[in-house]
């Protein structure tokens, strides 16, 4: 590990200056990555969250980079809800999308996306932004832009087709009670700085994998259900040939407090009994992060996210069959 767990809560503080936001919105605080709000400059502003409508605000940030975004989800929109088409097939891997909003922000009307929030009713959400690709710079991007993405996660980037900007994950405190949590919280200078062995050593941790004779079966179902979400979103880029993603991230959530329970089934009112403990409701992974999607060249399948994804998998198949 790069850091020690004191030195990481002191690199994503809490700003001090509460941002002025209208009523009944607040800071995304399980905002682990991207760009965010600054003490020192109100212009900066990151992600909110409605908590009672369970969704996320993203702001447009730079005009080309918030149009395309806004543009994708909107073709996705479009797409239908229930075509089978490799566009509305893609609606399942990606936040739902409830439209732009405009909303005053630190004086200052402002666009967001209203997306769904990939945290909501996780009572101790772990939360990891993966960035997929050896490239991650887009197709308009210029010379400098480039280089200046080249020169950043070299290790991961180039072995493993990833990196790492953000996560954070609830541990188990090493004392006598058990049940008491820690958070930890890195941001992308820890990422920046990780080795091969460091990015997989870190998965480890975020899946609470570490530990293997406690929580033994929580985890394997865990990084079971982690692995299957993977490999339907593989199986959607192995058939498409539409889009290449730049510089675009998989979401990796879950919520600590289900590691703890046993499988069980929750009465309703109606009568009918669901397994409200099955993995779908506390795991989710999903695509994010649209500001670099292009039309496919060529027609060809996306090679370098596809990459990323792939060791992705492997790296979590390592975890579970170790
Ligand atoms: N739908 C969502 N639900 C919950 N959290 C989200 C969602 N979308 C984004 N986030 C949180 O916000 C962070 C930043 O998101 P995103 O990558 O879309 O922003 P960005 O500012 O465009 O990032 P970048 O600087 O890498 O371009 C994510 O790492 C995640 O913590
Ligand atoms: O990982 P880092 O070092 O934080 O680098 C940032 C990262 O590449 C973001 O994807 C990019 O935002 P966009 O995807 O919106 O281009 C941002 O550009 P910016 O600083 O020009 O906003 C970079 O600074």
């Amino acid at each position: 590990m790069a850091k020690n767990e004191q030195d990481v809560e002191q690199e994503l503080p809490p700003p001090r200056n509460q941002p002025a936001m209208p009523e009944g919105f607040r800071q995304l605080k399980t905002q682990v990555a991207g760009h965010t709000f600054e003490d020192s400059n109100t212009e900066a502003v990151g992600l909110l969250q409605d908590p009672t409508a369970g969704c996320v605000l993203k702001p447009m940030g730079k005009p080309e980079c918030g149009e395309r975004e806004l543009r994708f989800y909107e073709s996705l929109a479009a797409a239908g809800a229930s075509g089978d088409n490799d566009l509305a097939l893609l609606r399942g891997h990606v936040p739902r999308f409830y439209g732009p909003l405009k909303l005053v922000v630190n004086q200052r009307e402002r666009t967001f996306l209203r997306l769904e929030d990939l945290t909501r009713g996780m009572s101790q959400p772990c939360v990891m932004d993966v960035k997929m690709g050896k490239r991650t710079w887009d197709p308009e991007s210029s010379r400098n832009k480039r280089k200046l993405e080249e020169a950043k996660y070299v290790m991961c980037k180039q072995k493993l087709g990833l990196c790492l900007p953000g996560f954070q994950v609830y541990l188990p405190k090493e004392n006598e009670h058990p049940k008491e949590t820690k958070i930890l919280r890195h941001g992308k200078d820890y990422g920046k700085s990780l080795s091969v062995e460091g990015f997989k050593q870190t998965m480890v941790l975020f899946f609470n994998a570490s530990d293997s004779k406690t929580k033994r079966a929580r985890t394997e179902l865990l990084l079971k259900e982690v692995l299957r979400q993977l490999q339907e979103i593989l199986s959607w880029f192995n058939s498409q040939r539409l889009l290449h993603f730049y510089a675009s991230s998989l979401l990796i959530c879950y919520d600590y407090s289900r590691m703890d329970q046993s499988s069980k089934c929750q009465s309703l009112l109606n009568g009918h009994h669901i397994k409200e403990d099955h993995p779908t409701n506390w795991v989710r992974v999903k695509m994010i992060d649209f500001a670099h999607v292009y039309p496919a060249e060529e027609a060809l399948p996306d090679e370098n996210y596809m990459f990323g994804l792939k060791s992705l998998i492997d790296v979590v198949q390592s975890i579970l069959h170790r």
